[in-house]
């Protein structure tokens, strides 16, 4: 199962020699747990474990394979990030699809090296969202050629920003790009923040850290202000737009190619947020199988808390789910590779499928995730409100992911856009122009669903009832923005008063692609124990996804009252099911005590005693009697028995 969730045995199987590896290796492990660090001495830790494996890198991974490394810097860095988080998440992705050979050379190598450290700083304090009203501006020079940075008003201060307060030296820059007086909107610079030997901040550059956030605290997110500063007309990032001398633009061959860093996080944080549901999950489920509370059977013993339904129900269908983000992640991933290359040769065509699919998929798989980890934090009862549990960092980190590379609720209408596009063609009669994310928009409907009218109906029929609702919903929300428009409104308003509706659209249109994804994977699997078990989850994931989104069925009568029963029943019938594989089902993703970073979900199961002796680690129980009780609470106490006195 571990090589389903890893695309192949060859990753699974070196994700077991690299943990076994570190299960050697004391200095890698944390030297006490997270939780009982401040800020700053987790940071300082972070960095020491980052020196280990800048050094020892090669003697536990291949570093050229990205997965290698995001495995080694989960289980030695954690989710917490690290001062060099967004050096690999963006910075090298913004020099690698950005950068020309030239730069590369110059640049790209030293970043791979590890000589300077590089961010990418876009969003301000006014702005994160709309790019085009980023507000730092690079006036070109002509005379010196050169590129003058500055930040006009507070508002433009660069501002969030991971590891621009501290750790960076250099950042690919954000900013509005002005040549003789006219703005060619967002370009991408490279630029020197720190003097390379003392690290001090160079002329002209403000930069600090914005200070503590829900979660995430390793990474110093950082501000950033710029005072005239010059930097030279070959730092503005060259491999698809260029300034010529004379200040002559040469646009790129797709206006947004300069995204690209964005749609780099994109792609792949779609695994990375499938991988923090299972961690959740993982600690929940085992707990759930050694927690007794109460009885079913008064006359037996007291159950693990995993028998109760309601458990089981608020459990396994975000298993079902982080097991089919993580499929439907491996294909955004590859698809993403592809258009990397395809660009390349300076074919662009597929960039707006790309940049539709993973708009959509990142505002749903985050949602979805933080939904989940947040149920399985409450499935541990009290212990899971403990930061013993790690549940709560775990939901912090993910959560974030629904605000970073694009607020959800915006991203989905950039799936929108390309949906609403798809429904013109159809009504245009043009639906043999759809592309293949979108071509079940133009089909026809069944008149209505055949859920229930076999024994065991296939994957097919519940792939129908979901494009059916997605198609339905795409229909409908594109005609209300066409109506608005025939009645007068431009687009843009129009396109306001129908943004809820639109935005159910995307939701539906990714839920059905997740779905899709996650029958393809099933179809593709050989071995009959391992297919039995993953169509069982499949099946569950199918009723209790259609159960959520049934609303749309049953207003046009295409899925019955007594469908829904049939639904309902086969949902309760697959968590029972499950049951005596849910913690196979949790422990197929392999994640090592050390990497999961929780007391409560630790392989041994030894909960009680486990949890003991953490509390008893406690900073706050290395003496019996707290300063703060001699200061103030006990001079407290004794003035309120003298004053009784
Ligand atoms: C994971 C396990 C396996 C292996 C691991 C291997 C490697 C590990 C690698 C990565 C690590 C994995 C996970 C990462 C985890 C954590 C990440 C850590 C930290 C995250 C740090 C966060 C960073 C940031 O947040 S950076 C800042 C991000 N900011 C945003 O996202 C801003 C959002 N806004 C926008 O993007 C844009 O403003 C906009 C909303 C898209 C609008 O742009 P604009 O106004 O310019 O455009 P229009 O709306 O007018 O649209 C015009 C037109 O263009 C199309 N368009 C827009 N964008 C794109 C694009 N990117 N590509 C293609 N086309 C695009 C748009 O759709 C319109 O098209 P139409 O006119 O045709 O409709
Ligand atoms: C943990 C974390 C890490 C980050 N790392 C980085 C980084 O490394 N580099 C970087 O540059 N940035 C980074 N960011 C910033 C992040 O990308 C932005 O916060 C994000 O893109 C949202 O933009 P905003 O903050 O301007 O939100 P806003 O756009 O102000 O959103 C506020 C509200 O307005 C709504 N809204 C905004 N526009 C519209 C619209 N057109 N239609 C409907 N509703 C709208 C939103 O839905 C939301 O409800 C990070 C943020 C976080 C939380």
């Amino acid at each position: 199962m571990a090589a389903q969730i890893y695309s192949g045995e060859k990753y699974a199987s070196r994700r077991r020699e690299i943990s076994a590896n570190l299960a050697k290796r004391p200095e890698f492990h944390d030297s006490k747990p997270l939780p009982f660090m401040t800020r700053e001495e987790k940071i300082l830790e972070s960095s020491r474990k980052l020196t280990l494996i800048s050094k020892h890198m090669n003697e536990i991974i291949d570093p050229s394979d990205k997965r290698e490394l995001y495995h080694l810097n989960c289980e030695v860095l954690g989710i917490e990030g690290n001062p060099m988080a967004l050096h690999g998440d963006m910075f090298i992705p913004a020099l690698t699809a950005q950068a020309s050979d030239e730069q590369q050379e110059k640049w790209l190598s030293r970043a791979l090296r590890r000589e300077i450290i590089g961010t990418y700083a876009q969003t301000e304090l006014g702005h994160g969202t709309n790019l085009r009203k980023l507000e730092t501006i690079a006036t070109y020079d002509v005379d010196t050629q050169e590129f003058v940075l500055h930040t006009p008003q507070i508002t433009a201060l660069k501002w969030w920003p991971g590891n621009l307060g501290k750790s960076s030296n250099y950042a690919v820059v954000v900013a509005l790009m002005i040549i003789k007086g006219k703005n060619y909107g967002p370009q991408t610079f490279m630029v020197p923040l720190r003097d390379e030997k003392t690290h001090q901040p160079l002329k002209g550059i403000t930069i600090g850290d914005i200070g503590p956030k829900l979660a995430y605290n390793i990474v110093d997110n950082g501000f950033l202000g710029f005072d005239h500063y010059r930097i030279p007309r070959t730092n503005l990032l060259m491999r698809h737009t260029r300034v010529e001398p004379d200040g002559t633009f040469v646009k790129p061959p797709h206006a947004k190619i300069n995204y690209s860093a964005m749609v780099h996080v994109r792609s792949y944080m779609i695994t990375g947020q499938a991988i923090m549901l299972a961690y959740a999950l993982t600690i929940a489920t085992r707990y759930s199988s050694v927690r007794r509370q109460g009885q079913i059977d008064t006359t037996q013993p007291e159950v693990k808390v995993l028998e109760y339904q309601t458990q089981q129900h608020r459990l396994f269908p975000s298993i079902a789910r982080a097991y089919a983000f993580v499929f439907a992640g491996a294909e955004t991933v590859r698809l993403y590779e592809r258009v990397l290359q395809e660009v390349e040769t300076g074919n662009v065509s597929l960039m707006a499928d790309l940049h539709a699919l993973t708009s959509g998929l990142k505002s749903v798989v985050t949602h979805q995730t933080a939904q989940g980890i947040e149920q399985a934090r409450m499935a541990c009862g009290g212990h899971g409100y403990s930061q013993a549990s790690y549940i709560s960092e775990i939901f912090g980190v993910a959560v974030g992911g629904c605000t970073y590379e694009g607020e959800n609720l915006v991203m989905l209408q950039q799936l929108a856009r390309y949906l609403v596009k798809s429904a013109g063609l159809v009504q245009a009669g043009q639906s043999s122009k759809l592309g293949p994310l979108v071509a079940y928009l133009g089909a026809k409907s069944d008149s209505t669903s055949l859920i229930d009218r076999t024994p065991t109906p296939g994957f097919a029929e519940y792939v129908k009832t979901f494009q059916h609702i997605a198609r339905k919903q795409t229909l409908k929300a594109a005609q209300k923005l066409f109506g608005f428009m025939e009645k007068g409104d431009t687009r843009e308003v129009a396109w306001n008063k129908s943004t809820v509706e639109l935005n159910r659209a995307s939701r539906l249109h990714t839920r059905l692609y997740i779905v899709e994804a996650f029958v393809r994977r099933v179809e593709e699997v050989a071995d009959p124990r391992l297919k039995e078990v993953l169509t069982d989850l499949l099946r569950l994931h199918v009723n209790y996804e259609l159960l959520d989104v049934a609303a749309y069925a049953l207003e046009d009568g295409f899925l019955s009252s007594s469908q829904l029963d049939y639904i309902r029943e086969q949902l309760y019938f697959y968590l029972a099911k499950i049951r005596p594989n849910a913690v196979s089902l949790v422990d197929s993703w392999e994640f090592s005590d050390r990497e999961l970073r929780s007391v409560l979900g630790r392989r041994d199961g030894n909960v009680y005693e486990n949890l003991f002796a953490w509390a008893k680690a406690s900073p706050l129980n290395k003496t019996d009697v707290l300063p703060s009780v001699d200061k103030y609470l006990k001079p407290l106490m004794e003035s309120a028995r003298a004053s009784k006195l």
